[in-house]
């Protein structure tokens, strides 16, 4: 496949170097400073592409995909606001868009435990729940998209929590998630899911050792993409 890199960051040139390995070609590896290199493709050779960038890049990027009729796969958090301009886009386009806060399979399975884990919670009213995400010094956004993701099943499933709030604005709210973001180096990404009453805590735990697991998925999503059409996400690709 011929893949083209959008954003080529900390995420944008792991998510080459295992493309590559894995037999494809990379079209062009688009940043900042050479955004024009766009102009000079030749879009109809492109099967894919991968956007990692920054959250007041990303829509801009994904514009400029789906209106080319390159399918997209974005890992971008932070922009989250401006989503269904992109899926609109995308219907009226006829084209692909993909979105997941997290490629990662650790995380997409912790997703899935968090889901079964909050339902039974649901029923148990002497637990509050919280939330810890730790990351690397230059990440943008807060709180992550992923502990956003992890928050919105929590708010869907557990009829108590109303919100979720970074816990330096909200402390003592029965309704409120609280979130706290630490940004230590190197951390690539932890999230702690933690219910606690006075009587014991249940925690559950995902911590990333490198970035490999979210570049090696954001290019199998992409060799999954090529032919597809619609708005997608993890759960159409994921078979558990
Ligand atoms: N969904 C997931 O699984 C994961 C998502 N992420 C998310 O991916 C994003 C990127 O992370 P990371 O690689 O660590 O960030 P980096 O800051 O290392 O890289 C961001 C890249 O985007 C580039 N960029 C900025 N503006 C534009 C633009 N207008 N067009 C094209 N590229 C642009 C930057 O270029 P320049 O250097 O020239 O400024 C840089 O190369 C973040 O939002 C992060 O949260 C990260 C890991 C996993
Ligand atoms: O910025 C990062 O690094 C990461 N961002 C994603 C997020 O915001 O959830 C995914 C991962 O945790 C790493």
């Amino acid at each position: 496949m011929n893949i083209l890199i959008l954003g080529y960051g900390k995420m944008g040139k792991i998510i080459s170097q295992i493309a590559e390995e894995r037999g494809h070609t990379i079209a062009g590896k688009i940043e900042e400073s050479n955004v024009h290199e766009l102009d000079e493709l030749d879009t109809t050779k492109i099967d894919a592409a991968i956007e990692f960038s920054q959250p007041d890049a990303a829509v801009k990027n994904l514009s400029w995909a789906i209106k080319h009729n390159i399918p997209v796969v974005c890992g971008t958090t932070g922009w989250l606001d401006k989503k269904p301009e992109i899926e609109r886009l995308t219907l009226s386009n006829g084209g692909a868009f993909f979105y997941a806060s997290n490629y990662s399979i650790g995380v997409n399975i912790l997703f899935k435990v968090n889901r079964f884990l909050a339902k039974i919670m649901n029923e148990q009213p002497d637990y509050r729940v919280k939330m810890e995400e730790v990351h690397h010094t230059e990440k943008k956004d807060a709180p992550s998209g992923t502990a956003i993701t992890l928050a919105e099943s929590i708010i869907d499933r557990v009829d108590r929590v109303k919100r979720w709030d970074l816990d330096n604005e909200v402390t003592d709210n029965e309704h409120s998630l609280p979130i706290t973001a630490k940004r230590i180096d190197p951390a690539p990404g932890t999230h702690i899911i933690t219910y606690q009453s006075e009587i014991d805590d249940i925690e559950i735990k995902h911590t990333a050792h490198s970035r490999k697991g979210f570049a090696l998925g954001a290019v199998l999503v992409a060799e999954w993409i090529k032919d597809k059409k619609g708005v997608l996400s993890m759960d159409d690709y994921l078979t558990f």
